[in-house]
């Protein structure tokens, strides 16, 4: 029989669990008001954030930089899920956003019928509690929940799934009800897996990489750059709040962000760039749109948004020929 202190030991350490995975869940908060912020002043096109935005909550301000930050990384997400759908067009597809929060994309790209003549099965992950929010908000919108009825009869469909992804580690996971191992599938991880343990990260990919058979590919979106100036910085100012990115000293660069793609089965090929360079390139951002951008707030700390630019990058990485046709081009080796 467990000893008492045992008992108040276990108790209190699974209390502090459940707060840690608090803190982790209303990250969304912050990746939403920025999403919202980014929206009311024009950087995004996105009537989504609105409807799933907390009702009565003030529209947030945030820096001009975070907008900035927001737009490109958003565009830049978009840019290779776009390339996804539309290499062999025909093709159905499989689309699986891990810790995917508030996120619209599904929405918008359904609005934007940028599905085109692709089938696509678009799965959302996350704890439950962020699901349930979720949930009830599409149900309470007659547009979204409409859209995913639209889905559901054009041959796509939308799900919800409340998985703790820690949850797919195990020896006996969880079944994804409705995972289809036979389609081309991307993974698309927009700040999630940075928030679990370098091994339980690994698996959880790993566990896509055994059950999907067909062309397999990830996109990631992560803080990099710990270890000088700002990037402590940046770690002691999260830790303050209680969050831990865990694998941020793992993969602290874009090379170690493309060699850890490598090593996961995403061995076709890799690419990686900061959010300044996604920023600063043609080929990511046209100049009618960074002219657009620049239009819309003054920005006058161009050395801190070169920084905050910096410590931030999307990488990616395919195995199968589906994605040596939407991505091939876009591989970088710096
Ligand atoms: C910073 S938010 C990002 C949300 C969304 N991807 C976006 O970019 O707007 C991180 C999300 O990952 C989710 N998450 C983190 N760890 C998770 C886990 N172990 N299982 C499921 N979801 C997780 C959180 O609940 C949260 O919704």
């Amino acid at each position: 029989m467990a000893r008492e202190d045992e008992v108040v030991n276990d108790t209190s350490e699974s209390d502090a669990e459940a707060g840690r995975d608090r803190i982790v869940q209303q990250t969304d908060q912050d990746a939403s008001s920025s999403r919202m912020s980014a929206v009311s002043l024009g950087y995004l096109d996105d009537p989504f954030t609105r409807g799933l935005y907390p009702p009565g909550d003030d529209v947030p301000k945030r820096y001009p930089i975070i907008n900035r930050g927001t737009y490109v990384r958003t565009k830049a997400i978009d840019q290779l899920v776009t390339r996804f759908i539309e290499a062999s067009p025909k093709q159905n597809k499989q689309i699986i956003s891990l810790g995917a929060g508030s996120d619209t994309r599904f929405f918008r790209f359904w609005a934007d019928r940028a599905f085109g003549g692709s089938g696509i099965e678009y799965h959302e992950l996350d704890f439950e509690a962020n699901v349930n929010r979720k949930r009830s908000m599409i149900r309470g919108s007659t547009q979204l929940s409409g859209y995913v009825d639209q889905a559901e009869k054009g041959g796509s469909f939308y799900r919800l799934h409340a998985i703790d992804l820690r949850d797919l580690t195990a020896k006996s996971p969880p079944i994804i009800p409705g995972l289809d191992a036979e389609l081309p599938t991307l993974l698309i991880s927009e700040c999630c897996l940075c928030y679990l343990p370098p091994d339980a990260a690994a698996s959880v990919l790993q566990y896509f990489t055994m059950h999907v058979k067909d062309s397999l590919a990830l996109i990631l979106y992560e803080p990099i750059r710990p270890f000088d100036a700002f990037g402590k910085t940046m770690v002691s100012n999260l830790a303050s709040r209680g969050i831990h990115l865990q694998t941020l000293k793992r993969y602290s660069s874009l090379e170690a962000q493309r060699h850890r793609l490598r090593l996961a089965g995403f061995d076709t090929g890799q690419g990686a760039r900061d959010v300044y360079q996604l920023w600063e390139s043609n080929e990511w951002t046209s100049q009618a749109e960074r002219d657009r951008v620049e239009r819309l707030e003054w920005l006058d700390e161009i050395e801190e948004w070169k920084l905050l630019a910096s410590h931030y990058c999307v990488a990616w990485g395919w195995r199968g020929d589906m994605f040596d046709e939407a991505w091939k081009d876009l591989r970088s080796t710096e």
